[in-house]
């Protein structure tokens, strides 16, 4: 499998190691799939932690054993972390607090753990001429430009005042009290700072901003596999709301607008810029799908349609009921009023595409969460309260 490989040019793709920082994570956990079962790449998985991506590590007759290998270390203080990268040929850095119920109530942790624990990552791999992909997010362009526009203006119909393209758009935040921003303002910081080291250094860089990447395994079950006052991405939220039958959250009413792409659609994108080095040097690319847009209400109401044909229990009479940020999220929070991905760049460069209908992800990702947590749950919600 590994001679008949070749790259979007026609070359022949020979095998690399990867050091990927992270690994344990919800996108991690899909690469290092790919990786093992499609690629005769050698992976060094880094993370504090690997109970996603175990089923990858033993047994050791598993096709891939020895390409492969878990080193538990947190990147903010090991002196394990130069070395690995040294004898990688690319490390690829996913590391980051992105949960946003954590930006405005940790926000020196989230600054710390987006831009200064980035920091030794970005200068090991300048230092030794190692290629950096580096996970930024499309939080990184905050809000859109026709978000400032009267609310009836017809301008924010025109997609100049809402497609969000990497080397044109602004980045706009609100102010430092909406301490949401700590985390897409380290974000954008690490960005400079790379595109700097590549610009003075010749750091041969690629920067991905992913837009609402969702699918199994993403963040946790509260109370199941993650602490029961948690507060995870979306997603995880509606998820735990569906499997507990209880009405879903929309935190002031829903009205922010994402575009949601399958985890399996972004991780081929991530293995063409992995795989192609030529065309993704040097580039910022939007990793989204922008056929999949829908208010968080419409989503609340998609999953409460899907789930119900996956788990064959009819909806509840109330499936949403609104509540305020303050209240869900605390003091500080803000949000991205909407995130439309240009194309343009990946297309050109990649040649990608995302394939995957919202209907069709969320059906195999609801599948996979009420098959997975179903039976948990019922246990949890059965047991008596500790008087
Ligand atoms: N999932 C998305 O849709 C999305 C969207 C935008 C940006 N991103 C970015 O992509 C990256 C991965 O996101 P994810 O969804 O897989 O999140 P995740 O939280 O599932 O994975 C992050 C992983 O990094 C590890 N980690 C964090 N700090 C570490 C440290 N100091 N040392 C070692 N390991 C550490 C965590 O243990 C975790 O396993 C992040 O940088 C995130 O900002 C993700
Ligand atoms: O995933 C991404 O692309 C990026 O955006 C996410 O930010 P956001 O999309 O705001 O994260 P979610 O927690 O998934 O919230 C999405 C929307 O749903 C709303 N929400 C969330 C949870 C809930 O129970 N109810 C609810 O209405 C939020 O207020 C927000 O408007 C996270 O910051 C990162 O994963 C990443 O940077």
């Amino acid at each position: 499998m590994a001679s008949s490989r070749v790259d979007l040019d026609g070359n022949p793709i020979k095998p690399i190691t990867i050091c990927m920082i992270g690994a344990g994570g919800f996108i991690g956990s899909h690469l290092c799939e790919k990786l093992m079962s499609e690629t005769p790449h050698k992976v060094l998985a880094l993370d504090v932690y690997n109970d996603k991506i175990k089923h990858l590590l033993e047994p050791d007759t598993l096709p891939w054993a020895g390409r492969i290998q878990f080193h538990r270390l947190n990147i903010k203080h090991d002196s394990r972390l130069e070395g690995l990268i040294k004898i990688a040929d690319l490390t690829i850095n996913l590391a980051a607090i992105c949960t946003p119920a954590d930006y405005n109530t940790r926000p020196l942790d989230t600054i710390y753990s987006n831009f200064i624990d980035a920091l030794p990552v970005v200068k090991y791999c300048s230092e030794n001429n190692k290629r950096l992909i580096h996970f930024s997010t499309c939080e990184v362009y905050g809000k859109t430009i026709g978000s400032f526009l009267p609310k009836d203006s017809p301008l924010r119909q025109d997609p100049a005042y809402y497609v969000l393209k990497e080397d044109e758009s602004p980045c706009i935040f609100g102010s430092i009290e909406k301490q949401r921003w700590s985390y897409a303002c380290a974000k954008q910081l690490i960005e400079r700072l790379i595109y700097a080291e590549g610009a003075e250094n010749d750091l041969e860089f690629t920067i991905v901003r992913p837009f609402n990447w969702i699918g199994p395994r993403m963040d946790f079950i509260p109370g199941i596999d993650g602490p029961s006052e948690g507060v995870p991405r979306v997603l995880a939220c509606f998820s735990n709301n569906l499997l507990r039958r209880e009405p879903l959250k929309l935190v002031d009413g829903g009205q922010s607008q994402r575009t949601f792409v399958y985890i399996k659609d972004a991780i081929e994108a991530v293995l063409l810029m992995i795989e192609n080095p030529a065309r993704a040097n040097g580039h910022i690319f939007n990793v989204g799908n922008p056929n999949n847009e829908v208010t968080v209400r419409q989503l609340a109401e998609m999953m409460t349609q899907v789930y119900s044909k996956v788990s064959e229990e009819a909806p509840l009479e109330k499936p949403t009921i609104d509540v305020s940020s303050k209240e869900f999220y605390g003091e500080g929070y803000d949000d991205s009023d909407k995130r439309i991905p240009d194309m343009t760049i990946i297309n050109r460069q990649l040649g990608w595409n995302p394939k995957t209908s919202l209907w069709d992800l969320l059906e195999s990702t609801l599948t996979y969460q009420h098959r997975t947590y179903a039976e948990a749950i019922k246990k949890a919600i059965a047991k008596p309260v500790a008087s």
